[in-house]
């Protein structure tokens, strides 16, 4: 399986300069980096940073969050088909939401190729501690970045005196007591760290994926053996938790020539037809998404 970094964080946090610094040591270490770059102007400003030889997609006209979500899928695609790599970063604009940037990563179509290991967030230390002149959605914004993380970096710590990183780090664990967080500058993080991650683990085809249990955001593949009522299915999802934000993919209805096509957000729930037959298979991503109970396995 490829190995997916999610690189998240605000607006000149740090991210191109975290990206730099890992394509080296990934390099280094003989493996095949390949990156997915999600830029809010229509120039591709940052993809100067790549090295030629590194395989590279661009979605330059919006947000991976925001309408995205088929044009990722559809670069990861054929990244797959195309590219022979090992690793792939993602990174995503300032404005990014984490959970919709996994959400829009993460798809039934190639679940299995891919172990989404987690979302490395970049916070500027400086403007963490001067976040109150932010708007409240900009600062909302940053405080979810920081909350889904599955690592922190406290970036550009060389701005700051002892006293306030040491402020900074205890205040960022309070908002996100589950993630490691490190002290940087010019986002240097060891790729051994990276590495350590575990949002997903391996998953196999038919069980359901094993998360872990500790972190908070996390996702999961769920395969169906048989099909179900549209009435059975919907009361399933309805008892759910309200910390599942997000699922899609195909599920196998009694009736339909094909499994259908499902869609969850935010408590609604979209079916569509079909034309072609579609692995029977969902994903869910939420908080401790692990424990709970699969219709057809309860
Ligand atoms: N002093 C200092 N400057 C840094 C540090 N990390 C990054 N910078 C600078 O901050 C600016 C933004 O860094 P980038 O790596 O481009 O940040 P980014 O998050 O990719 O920016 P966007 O793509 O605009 O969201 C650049 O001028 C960097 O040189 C750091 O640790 N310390």
């Amino acid at each position: 399986m490829k190995e997916v970094y999610l690189f998240s964080g605000f607006l000149g946090s740090g991210k191109t300069s975290m990206l730099v610094d890992v394509l080296r040591q990934l390099k280094e270490e003989g493996l095949k980096p390949a990156v997915i770059m999600n830029e809010l102007g229509e120039i591709p400003f940052d993809s100067q940073a790549v090295d030629e030889d590194i395989p590279l997609k661009e979605i330059l006209d919006g947000c991976i969050c925001c309408t995205r979500g088929e044009k990722t899928e559809a670069q990861i695609q054929s990244l797959l088909y195309e590219a022979d790599f090992d690793v792939l970063i993602i990174e995503t604009t300032g404005a990014a939401h984490p959970v919709e940037a996994l959400d829009a990563v993460y798809s039934p179509l190639f679940a299995d190729e891919l172990n989404i290991k987690g979302i490395v967030t970049v916070a500027d230390s400086r403007r963490w501690m001067e976040r109150n002149q932010l708007s409240p959605q900009a600062r909302s914004l940053f405080l979810e970045q920081i909350r889904h993380a599955h690592l922190i970096l406290a970036n550009k710590c060389d701005l700051l005196t002892e006293a306030e990183q040491a402020k900074v780090v205890f205040e960022l664990q309070g908002v996100n007591p589950n993630a490691f967080i490190l002290q940087t500058s010019h986002g240097r993080v060891p790729l051994k760290l990276l590495k350590g991650l575990q949002a997903t683990k391996a998953q196999q085809a038919i069980e359901p994926a094993q998360i872990g249990k500790h972190l908070h955001l996390s996702s999961r593949v769920i395969e169906f053996k048989r099909s179900f009522s549209q009435e059975e299915f919907e009361a399933w999802v309805r008892e759910l938790p309200a910390t599942v934000y997000r699922m899609k993919g195909y599920v196998p209805i009694e009736g339909m020539q094909h499994p259908m096509l499902f869609q969850y957000a935010y408590g609604l729930v979209q079916w569509l037809p079909e034309y072609i037959k579609m692995p029977p298979k969902i994903v869910m991503i939420g908080e401790n998404v692990d424990s709970i109970p699969v219709i057809g396995e309860m």
